[in-house]
């Protein structure tokens, strides 16, 4: 691959190539002018490509297809956010949204994001390295005809130093030890606070945790919920003409996904009717 950054060095001179790959091009133009510790390596180029592609824009690219998806096929959760976003700005849907004044309240807008990153992770495994002998405590259980989880036995996982180790989020996602015997369902509602009941933290990686969580997390949800609002009050989002009146376990078809480097929806087909 790092041939890519060969290619695009070589294209620097030709006009004709001005649009081809135009982001590693204009990286590579960029390090052309630094020097010592500035300068980037070949390989530090390309991973700062991969960078901006993979982890910037796919990434929030599929989960936001998701997101749109889960809208058409329930159309409550759809009127809620329309409801939300509406009630910003006094009923106009046309007034401008901000970022500072109104983005905290999105309250339920970001439980569907949220949802959305639940069930169709779009980073589905992450990789560590084992720094040091460590001893896990995990959880061995069954589950009940009704969904409920029973006989849970705990075990220790012994991890060596050196090892590497996977670990499964879509796995987490799906516990129902941490989200309960609808863990399956789509509903916003388990990603917010009430008196009795606070949504667990510790069991929602989407963006992963600790120091090398993700560095966007804070653009990726402002953005994802920007588009959002703006699309549902212009917007109803529909599924697509085959789909309608269907059944929602034939309608849930368009939240398929295959993985391959980030969970990659295959079907999401929706119909966007203006409302104005
Ligand atoms: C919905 C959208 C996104 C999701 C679900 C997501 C998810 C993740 C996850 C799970 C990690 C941790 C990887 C690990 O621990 O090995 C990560 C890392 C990272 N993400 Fe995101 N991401 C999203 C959007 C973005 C955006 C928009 C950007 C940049 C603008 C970005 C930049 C990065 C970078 C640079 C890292 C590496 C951080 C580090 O290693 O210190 N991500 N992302």
């Amino acid at each position: 691959m790092l041939d890519l950054v060969l290619l695009a060095r070589s294209w620097l001179d030709d006009e004709d190539k001005t649009l081809d790959a135009a982001l590693l091009r204009n990286l590579v133009q960029a390090n052309n002018d630094e020097v010592g510790l500035k300068r980037l390596d070949d390989g530090q180029l390309l991973s700062n490509a991969f960078v901006y592609l993979v982890a910037g824009h796919e990434t929030a690219a599929h989960s936001l297809s998701f997101m749109i998806a889960f809208l058409a096929i329930y159309p409550e959760v759809q009127h809620k956010v329309r409801k939300e976003v509406l009630s910003l700005t006094g009923g106009d849907p046309t007034a401008q949204l901000s970022y500072k004044e109104h983005m905290s309240k999105l309250v339920y807008t970001l439980a569907v994001f949220h949802e959305t990153g639940r069930l169709c992770t779009v980073a589905p495994r992450l990789g560590r390295r084992v720094l040091t002998d460590t001893t896990l405590t995990s959880h061995r259980f069954e589950i009940a005809p009704d969904g409920s989880v029973q006989r849970v036995q705990e075990f220790e996982v012994n991890l060596k130093h050196g090892s590497q180790v996977i670990l499964d989020l879509t796995a987490v996602h799906r516990n129902p030890i941490h989200w309960g015997k609808d863990v399956n369902d789509f509903r916003p509602e388990r990603f917010i606070d009430t008196d009795t009941y606070r949504w667990p933290r510790d069991a929602f990686l989407a963006f992963s945790t600790g120091p090398r969580s993700c560095i966007g997390q804070k653009f990726a949800t402002a953005e994802s919920l920007c588009f959002v609002a703006n699309l549902v009050r212009q917007f109803d989002i529909l599924p697509p003409p085959d789909l309608r009146g269907k059944p929602l376990s034939e309608q849930k078809s368009i939240s398929d996904w295959k993985t391959w480097l980030t969970t990659t929806p295959v079907n999401a087909r929706v119909t966007f009717k203006p409302r104005f």
